[in-house]
């Protein structure tokens, strides 16, 4: 249907609409109607189920145009995980498919009547008839749900066709409209239908203003609210005048709009974002029931999420789908979902919650918060001098390398926040202890802890900082700490260092250039890389100008609190000449799922900044594992007692090991770029062999990077408990079990052929190795042969005759006191036990994945330009590579990086 998103993204959603009425492909419109009773039954996780469904919906429809999703079900969030997970494996489903789920789940999809198209005027006839092809071609019609079959009724009332629905018909709804007739007939449709004793209780009705000429960059295009109550219809003033006089922003009703009886004219709202500016062209749509349930307390971000729903229906823009109220439980299960519904679209952007400052006005909240900081340093510097506080700060031990620490941890590093309170969500964590919070994020491998300092807004202080830093020794292999606050003078540089900050923040919009200059400058003769923050496209180029190292796109707009997860994508690509390869830019605030930290490494990213969702995460060490893709976010762990088999591959992100590193520096190179084992061959005969020495080398440089958790370290045969448990469910314990310790940090494998079995454990030792592999022609009971708490990974080499079934036989004839770890799949070819760059038929390995339900590491023969291919046709939990990823029997740096980044976003 729809141009490409390039397209989109140069002429925005108003020219799309204008194409659209040329007679070419016209874009599509989603409005939401959400439930009330579902909203009010329940908390954000309801909310957050009705969002999660709604980003399905859109998935499965995006392509086909015209379709409006109305939730019915009171009890949404449940159904729609469900819903979810079908879809999470139906990614092809068709639009009837979808309808036929909604139905099932109680969910109703509704033929659209098209809103009206501000900018071009068009009369409802005109967009109706174009609407009907729309259906007619993505076969949205007569669905047998809620919607109304009369198409007369929508000729007259606009958005009206769902209103004689039965059954599950929403009570709170929201239309759009294009005139004021249409608007006096939607009234009517609706008095009628309470007098009939229908369900609407209440409607909010949006009319948008006439298409003015643009004076500025911001359009300037109005929509103007009403409200209908079935109260109101029946006593249209008691009700009207309460709902009016608590939420008006503007009383004057639009001149040439008669309110018809029995509405209250509610108020005008502008259309915030300009669609022509066409950041990603995807406008935003959601959030109806807060208009509905948090009237009073949350009116701003109410009005301000009507404005972009009203500005997609008006302009015909597409979407973005806007998601609010981040609750990590049930976020933990759907982003995965997200994750791939937007992998499959490439349609959506997802934004983080948009909220306005308190009262619903705007203020600089930079300008007041520095003000007040400056103020602070003023009384502190009375309390302890310049002088005091530069002594305090060299009598620390020294800062650890925050850049370096950063770059250790990709292929995302998290650096997580310990935040009590923030201007625009008010209270989060008030009573958080930022020594145990920082245990926490050690845990969970966060790169680099973020302790606000702010006292006032955010309920910081730097005892927190000196808290958090306490709780590690001063060995080097701890997080980074950096202090974020508003620095604005040396005296807090001071103090950062004086309470042990490794970096600080400074935020650029603060700042003059003389200032962000003496500021890094006095950073860096305390050994701290700072930390520099900016939000615009001018704002990084005097990063860039300052030289500054590390740089931290902030999506929040810090003037008034809105965030755009676009902005750091767009901030990126504004820098002429494109940034140097040994800056870091990170991307700060409103990250929320994995799918988040994917389009920011996509974008370039090499960090996040996490504060909120981290905050309010069950498990905060899960949750830095889930953003950095290291853990199976769909599936709990299994517990040792457990022999229920996780999903063998996960949409996380396949493993990657990078085979035959012979030295510290190329393994790390390999790990830099996301490798999650590296091998190193102690095979006979083979070119990549290391000694003892060369190993233990490569090992304590992996090993610096972090600890593995003991608990997890044991390999799968000392928790077998019983002789008859499923060797298969065991695979897959043991796959998610490999990939949960990688996410502590990457694992050494040391690789072997055929050798003698106390040599290779004395080896093990002495390395010491995280992973035996064994790749010759042991049996697959060969780990018997060593310590049951080893982790061990059998090789099985496949011949041209080899077939699926033959292998599920072979791998499950063992024992599961003495069966392997992993299973990797190889190449077998005469005169050598692996790592020849020769392929198998990968067939196979698709089959035992699928049909078998193996978990399998795949190797033999992968390259660069095959790996994305082979992981997303055989969906292997990890792969295995060594000549694909070498030039003339070397490693090569590049091929690395280009396997590793193909085979994660496979
Ligand atoms: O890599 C070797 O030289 C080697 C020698 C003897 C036994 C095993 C060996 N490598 C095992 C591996 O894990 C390789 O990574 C695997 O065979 C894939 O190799 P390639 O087909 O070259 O990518």
């Amino acid at each position: 249907m729809s141009r490409n998103d390039d397209d989109e993204a140069r002429t925005g959603g108003r020219a799309a609409l204008g194409d659209g009425d040329g007679g070419g492909p016209s874009p599509w419109v989603v409005a939401l109607h959400v439930q009330v009773a579902a909203a009010g039954a329940g908390d954000s996780a309801v909310s957050w189920g009705a969002d999660a469904l709604f980003a399905a919906v859109f998935a499965a429809c995006a392509p086909r145009g015209g379709v409006k999703v109305t939730t019915c079900a009171t009890s949404q969030c449940p159904l729609a995980m469900q819903l979810l997970r079908q879809l999470g494996m139906e990614l092809n489903l068709s639009a009837q498919q979808c309808r036929d789920a909604l139905h099932l789940h109680n969910f109703a999809l509704e033929s659209d009547a098209r809103g009206p198209d501000a900018a071009t005027g068009d009369q409802p006839a005109q967009k109706r008839s174009k609407t009907g092809d729309q259906e007619q071609h993505s076969g949205t019609t007569n669905n047998n749900n809620n919607c109304s079959s009369d198409n007369s009724n929508s000729s007259s009332s606009g958005g009206m066709q769902g209103l004689s629905a039965q059954g599950n018909t929403p009570r709170h709804r929201f239309f759009a409209l294009a005139t004021p007739d249409q608007l006096a007939s939607t009234v009517r449709s609706l008095d009628k239908e309470a007098a009939e004793g229908g369900a609407v209780q209440r409607a909010l009705l949006g009319i948008p203003s006439p298409a003015t000429p643009a004076t500025s960059a911001q359009e300037q295009q109005h929509v103007h609210l009403f409200e209908w109550s079935s109260k109101g219809a029946t006593d249209p003033k008691g009700t009207h005048t309460a709902l009016h006089t608590e939420t008006a922003p503007s009383a004057a009703v639009p001149a040439g709009i008669d309110v018809p009886p029995g509405l209250a004219f509610v108020g005008s709202l502008p259309l915030g974002h300009a669609p022509s500016t066409g950041v990603d062209a995807r406008v935003a749509v959601s959030n109806l029931r807060h208009v509905l349930t948090a009237r009073n307390t949350k009116a701003a971000t109410a009005w301000n999420t009507i404005a972009r729903a009203l500005e997609a229906l008006a302009c015909g823009a597409p979407i973005r789908l806007h998601l609010a109220a981040p609750t990590a439980a049930v976020l933990g299960h759907v982003e995965t979902q997200l994750d791939k519904l937007v992998a499959y679209t490439r349609r959506f952007s997802v934004t983080g919650k948009t909220t306005a400052s308190t009262g619903g006005k705007k203020q600089d909240i930079l300008a007041v918060i520095s003000q007040q900081r400056l103020r602070d340093v003023a009384t502190s510097k009375e309390e302890v001098s310049l002088e005091e506080m530069k002594r305090r700060a060299a009598s620390q031990p020294p800062p650890i390398d925050f850049a370096a620490r950063l770059r250790a941890c990709q292929p995302m590093a998290v650096m997580a926040e310990v935040k009590r309170a923030s201007p625009s969500r008010g209270d989060i964590a008030p009573d958080m202890k930022a020594d145990e919070q920082a245990r926490r994020y050690a845990r969970g491998g966060a790169a680099a802890i973020s302790v606000l300092t702010e006292p006032t807004w955010f309920k910081g202080t730097l005892d927190d900082l000196r808290a958090a830093r306490n709780v590690f020794h001063d060995d080097g292999d701890r997080p980074a700490f950096l202090r974020k606050d508003f620095l604005l003078d040396e005296y807090q540089v001071y103090e950062a260092r004086a309470y042990g900050a490794d970096t600080c923040l400074l935020i650029v919009a603060i700042l003059s250039d003389a200032q962000l200059s003496s500021l890094m400058a006095t950073c860096r003769s305390l050994g701290m890389e700072p930390l520099v923050e900016v939000a615009t496209p001018g704002e990084m180029a005097r990063a860039v100008a300052a030289g500054a190292a590390v740089i931290g796109i902030n999506n929040r707009n810090l003037k008034d609190f809105s965030v755009d997860t676009n902005t750091t994508a767009t901030v990126i690509s504004s820098v002429q000449g494109g940034l140097r390869a040994s800056t870091i830019v990170c991307a700060l605030s409103g990250i929320n799922t994995r799918l988040d930290v994917q389009r920011y490494r996509a974008a370039g990213c090499k960090a996040v900044l996490v504060g909120e969702s981290l905050m309010r995460a069950p498990d905060p060490a899960v949750k830095i594992a889930q953003l950095r893709g290291l853990e199976p976010a769909l599936a709990p762990p299994p517990t040792p007692a457990s022999t229920t088999a996780v999903p063998s591959t996960t949409p996380l992100g396949v493993l990657v090991k990078i085979c035959g590193v012979k030295t510290p520096a190329m393994a790390m190179h390999a790990i830099t770029c996301g490798a999650d084992m590296v091998g190193l061959v102690f095979a006979e005969g083979s070119t990549r062999k290391v000694t003892v020495e060369q190993a233990s080398a490569i090992a304590a440089a992996v090993r610096k990077l972090a600890d593995l958790p003991p608990a997890l370290t044991p390999g799968i045969r000392s928790r077998v408990r019983a002789a008859d448990e499923d060797v298969f469910a065991n695979y897959a314990r043991a796959a998610s079990r490999l990939r949960m310790l990688a996410a502590y940090r990457p694992l050494v494998v040391g690789v072997f052929a055929n050798q003698d079995a106390a040599a290779v454990a004395d080896i093990a030792r002495a390395v010491p190795l995280d992973v035996i592999q064994l790749s010759g022609t042991e049996g697959i009971d060969a780990a018997r042969a060593f310590d049951s708490t080893s982790i061990v990974i059998k090789a099985t080499h496949i011949a041209p005759t080899t077939t699926a079934a033959d292998v599920a036989q072979h791998v499950r004839a063992v024992e599961p006191g003495v069966q392997p770890d992993a299973i990797l799949l190889d190449t077998k070819s005469k005169g050598a036990l692996g790592g020849t760059g020769i392929a198998f038929d990968h067939a196979l390995a698709a089959s035992l994945v699928r049909e078998h339900g193996l978990p399998l590491m795949l190797a033999g023969g992968l390259t660069v330009d095959n790996i994305g291919e082979k992981v997303a046709a055989v969906r292997p939990f990890a792969v295995d590579v060594s000549s694909g990823v070498e030039t003339d029997g070397r490693k090569d740096r590049d091929k690395i990086e280009t396997f590793i980044r193909a085979a994660k976003l496979a």
